[in-house]
């Protein structure tokens, strides 16, 4: 075996040495060309290929593959080995494959493949390809250098198959501030969903760790990839829960060599679509209120006023609204000009119910001013009498003023605050959902509407209803819509990307056991699916966890269950390190400053300390301080994140992963016996990557804990 694995290394590194030979050869070569700069056609397009063929030898010069397949296609002699990595390269000359891209058809083979004895089979354009894998290798070159060569499948040795030594190799490793890419390992079932056809909504239920975030990332590569000249980078949008992990994920997509794709929160996003018209109150403000501790537990807050605001009900109630405001806007006087001039109120009506209906309101209210104006401008010259002419203008400006002021109200937060104020006694909420309809509903709206203040979860509607009554301005419409985290959006804010997207091209991931958002997210997933057609989506389920330790799943877990239990357990990778520990503090901060120095510098490169809330993060961060620790606190307002060593509440550590990890407040009454709590516990020590504690103080541990 020894010798084996010797001479398998050996022969990668010749061939790497080979590799890397043809690579400098083709890139002089290409560099020696002369660029070409001139106005044909054809010969920009042959300057194209070959710009992107010199920035893609470039690139892969380091680490130009991470893997070999040798796979025999049936009714073919053997080929040789391809080697397959983050780009393609193809020999100058010949045009033949140096190196496959990892989105290629035949590479999906690498990670489809498990063994077993029915044929290898991948999908590519001229149909279903059948054949015979005989070797799987995973290949780490670091700088040019050789470092590691692990067969995961051969087929002269089966019982050495080794998917999992290669895997654990790599989720052993410490974290830095940045999500990375894993095209080395992609497992099967996430292979399944990165290359999914893009003509669905897919609908992705991952537990903690599964790579939800990773493999949607990796997905947005192959569809650029796959689609090339259906698809573009920049009208593709990725919806993440804040700006801090987005910088977290910001490494990912350059490194698959991907770039210019959107990437923002749905309130960015929402605030831009209103251009400004409202201002958002502090949403950090609003986080500390619903993650405070309370007496009573959130379940019991469930019916708040986020809940209908989300609901797909008070969409079609908006949409109700709006049908008919378009039959009042117009008042049924003429515009008398001055007296022998006057416009009747039915010639304007049939300029904005048939002239101009296919605009939408706004613009008709827009168009049909103008069209006044012009009547007025033409009526003008008429009077031949210059000092009576303006004496007319005059006139008839004023009352063109006054008359317009007449129409009914059509600006986006007006038009939001007079709908929301009507909605308890309205005729268009359906009955069953008028109790829905929380008491303060409109009243906190008018109480803002000087400063024109709205909360995070009137946006959806207000950006909603600006498309209504503007239309979409010229925005072009995304090909591909990710949304992070979805657990927290609510059906409206989906329905209303889905009318901003070409066609139900989405990839929607979440947990629902992390779903802690209770005020506004979903329930199930059914929510989303239901506002598809039937054939426009896909669901798939995410069982294992690549993050954390088994140790650390396994207490996580339990978490859930003690809290009234999860409708799906995550599943370790057989990867074993330290223990979980809980301890009793008298002070918190002289607890966990004692394992931070027990930390092994290392093993450990990022560390977070995870407090319930962000009071208590304060305090425990200033308490480290004058134990000599400095961290970094994490607040909502953060935009970028650091590594290191942070201090963060357990709602905003959601979608991030730290080395070790160190849970505070985990006492009975920070975290009690109940779902809500008990998924807000779990994020926390779901974060852990090696390394999970816990402290505690004043009296008892939560009864979530196992002790
Ligand atoms: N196939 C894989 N190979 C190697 N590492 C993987 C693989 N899949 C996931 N991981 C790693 O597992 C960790 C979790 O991934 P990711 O953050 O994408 O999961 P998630 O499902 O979005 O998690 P959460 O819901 O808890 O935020 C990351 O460090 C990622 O690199």
């Amino acid at each position: 075996m020894e010798g084996k694995t010797q001479s398998a290394f050996a022969e990668e590194r010749l061939q790497l040495t080979k590799t890397a030979a043809v690579m400098e050869e083709q890139l002089e070569l290409l560099e020696q060309m002369h660029r070409y700069t001139g106005h044909d056609f054809t010969e920009q397009l042959l300057e194209e290929t070959r710009e992107i063929r010199r920035q893609n030898l470039k690139s892969s010069r380091q680490e130009p593959y991470f893997a070999r397949l040798d796979f025999e296609e049936n009714g073919t002699t053997a080929t040789g080995p391809l080697y397959i990595g983050k780009k393609g390269i193809e020999h100058e000359a010949t045009n033949k494959p140096l190196v496959i891209d990892w989105r290629a058809p035949v590479a999906s083979l690498f990670y489809s493949f498990t063994g077993g004895d029915a044929p290898a089979t991948y999908e590519c354009p001229e149909g279903t390809i059948e054949g015979k894998v005989h070797l799987k290798r995973n290949i780490v070159i670091r700088k040019q250098e050789l470092e590691r060569v692990v067969d995961t499948y051969s087929d002269e040795d089966e019982g050495a198959a080794a998917t999992d030594e290669f895997l654990l190799y790599r989720l052993g490793e410490n974290k830095d501030n940045k999500l990375r890419d894993i095209v080395s390992t992609i497992q099967a079932e996430q292979d399944r969903i990165i290359r999914s056809p893009r003509d669905k909504a897919l609908i992705i239920q991952g537990v903690a760790g599964s790579g939800k975030t990773t493999v949607a990332l990796h997905r947005l590569a192959f569809l650029l990839y796959q689609y090339r000249e259906q698809m573009r980078a920049e009208r593709m949008i990725i919806f993440a829960p804040n700006r801090m992990f987005l910088d977290y994920i910001s490494g990912v997509l350059p490194e698959l060599g991907v770039g210019d794709i959107q990437q923002t929160t749905f309130n960015d996003w929402a605030l831009e679509v209103l251009e400004n018209e409202v201002k958002l109150v502090d949403a950090s403000k609003e986080l500390e209120h619903w993650f405070a501790v309370k007496d009573e537990s959130w379940d019991e807050q469930a019916l708040t006023p986020g809940r209908f605001k989300g609901s797909v009900a008070f969409m079609q109630y908006l949409e109700a609204c709006l049908a008919g405001l378009a039959d009042h806007v117009l008042p049924d006087t003429d515009y008398e000009a001055w007296e022998m001039a006057i416009l009747p109120a039915a010639t304007i009506r049939e300029w904005f119910d048939k002239e101009y209906a296919h605009y939408p309101l706004m613009k008709r209210k827009e168009r049909v001013t103008a069209r006044i104006e012009r009547w007025l401008t033409m009526e003008l010259e008429q009077v031949r009498d210059p000092n009576r002419r303006k004496e007319f203008k005059k006139k008839a400006n004023a009352r063109l003023k006054a008359y317009l002021k007449t129409w009914a109200e059509t600006r986006t937060y007006e038009v939001y605050l007079e709908i929301t104020a009507r909605a308890k006694e309205s005729d268009l909420v359906p009955a069953e959902l008028k109790e829905f309809v929380p008491a303060q509903f409109a009243q906190e709206l008018t109480d803002g509407a000087k400063s024109r203040k709205v909360r995070e979860e009137d946006l959806p509607a207000l950006a909603y209803l600006r498309y209504i009554l503007y239309g979409d301005e010229g925005r072009t419409r995304f090909d591909h819509v990710v949304i992070d985290e979805a657990q927290d959006f609510s059906p409206f804010q989906v329905a209303l990307l889905r009318k901003f997207t070409r066609e139900g091209s989405f990839s929607i991931l979440g947990d629902l056991s992390q779903g802690i958002h209770a005020y506004k997210g979903i329930r199930q997933w059914q929510e989303f699916t239901s506002l598809f057609g039937e054939n426009e989506t896909g669901y798939f389920q995410l069982e294992q966890s690549y993050r954390s330790t088994m140790e650390i799943i396994e207490f996580a877990n339990e978490v859930l269950v003690r809290g009234g239990g999860a409708p799906l357990l995550a599943v370790p990778v057989f990867r074993s390190g330290r223990q979980v520990g809980v301890y009793p503090a008298e002070r918190q901060s002289a607890e966990i400053a004692r394992i931070l120095r027990g930390l092994d510098p290392a093993a450990v490169k990022t560390t977070a300390v995870i407090g319930r809330t962000a009071a208590s993060c304060r305090e425990l961060a200033r308490e480290l301080a004058k134990e000599g620790i400095e961290a970094s606190l994490l607040d909502a307002k953060q935009a970028t994140y650091g590594g290191g060593l942070s201090v963060v509440p357990a709602y905003l550590a959601k979608g991030l992963e730290f080395d070790a990890v160190i849970v505070a407040d985990a006492d009975a009454r920070s975290y009690r016996a109940a779902p809500a709590e008990a998924k807000l516990l779990y994020v926390a020590c779901t974060r852990a990557l090696h390394e999970l504690h816990l402290v505690y103080s004043g009296g008892e541990v939560s009864p979530l804990v196992r002790l």
